[in-house]
């Protein structure tokens, strides 16, 4: 039987994820593992040379078929720390924000902020490469997402964090990254897959210690910052952040 391709963001915040599955000799034996950055997940999600990934949320509109396979994700009910719009300057005196290119929720989220919470009309620039985050500097802002977020953490002087100001806006947590099927999966499979998906829970400075960070507290980061467990209240969230997605895309289209 082939084996079913699943892939996931190479992030640490995916680390206690993993670790069940990585452990698990007959969910290796059904499935291959694939780890890269958001952006490049999703698009494998997308033109379906994966069947399942840890991906970003903002793909769903992107997907003619799309399955919720897991009851955790990538999420946060406060400060996430990892995504975070960082400048020098104060957000009104904004003048150009720099899209993180690995990203694809986080960078619509900051529209989204931009247009209906923040209220300002900034020159937006996509990146393409590791070398924009130099360009954060005098009034061009940028948002980093992941590990490189927590290293930006320490550049940066201001640092607006999109989870906290996503629950200022809207009263609800937010969801990042989900377990994604782009296609209906066996059923045992799913069901090995989520119990596996909560076991490095119970492994937390285990995986601490094998991925050395000296960056960020990773305690603090697996424990209050991500919010792992895919709840009624952030399904809500999730389903308002496709809404404005939506909306995005329709003002787009009258635009032309
Ligand atoms: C919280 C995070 O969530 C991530 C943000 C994503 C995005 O912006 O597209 C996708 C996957 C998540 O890993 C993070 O990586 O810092």
């Amino acid at each position: 039987m082939e084996k079913i391709k699943v892939g996931s963001v190479s992030y640490l915040n995916a680390r206690p994820l993993l670790y069940g599955l990585q452990r698990s000799e007959e969910l290796m034996q059904q499935m291959e593992l694939i780890e890269e950055y958001p952006a490049k997940i999703g698009g494998m999600l997308i033109e379906g040379s994966i069947d399942v990934g840890l991906v970003p949320v903002a793909v769903i509109p992107k997907m003619k078929d799309w399955h919720i396979i897991s009851d955790y994700c990538i999420g946060a009910t406060g400060d996430v720390a990892s995504v975070c719009l960082f400048s020098e300057v104060p957000v009104e005196q904004i003048e150009t924000v720099l899209l993180d290119y690995q990203s694809r929720t986080s960078v619509n989220l900051c529209k989204v902020l931009l247009k209906h919470h923040w209220k300002i009309q900034p020159r937006i620039v996509e990146t393409t490469g590791e070398d924009y985050r130099s360009k954060i500097t005098g009034t061009t802002a940028g948002v980093v997402i992941g590990d490189r977020a927590l290293e930006q953490r320490l550049v940066s002087p201001y640092i607006y964090d999109l989870a906290t100001e996503w629950r200022k806006m809207t009263g609800l947590p937010f969801v990042f990254a989900a377990w994604i099927a782009n296609k209906p999966l066996p059923e045992s499979f799913v069901a090995q897959f989520n119990k596996a998906n909560g076991i490095g829970f119970a492994h937390l400075e285990e995986i601490i210690a094998a991925n050395p960070f000296p960056v960020y507290d990773l305690h603090k980061y697996y424990t209050e910052n991500i919010s792992y467990d895919l709840t009624e209240e952030k399904r809500k969230g999730l389903k308002l952040y496709i809404e404005y997605l939506r909306q995005m895309e329709e003002s787009k289209k009258l635009a032309v």
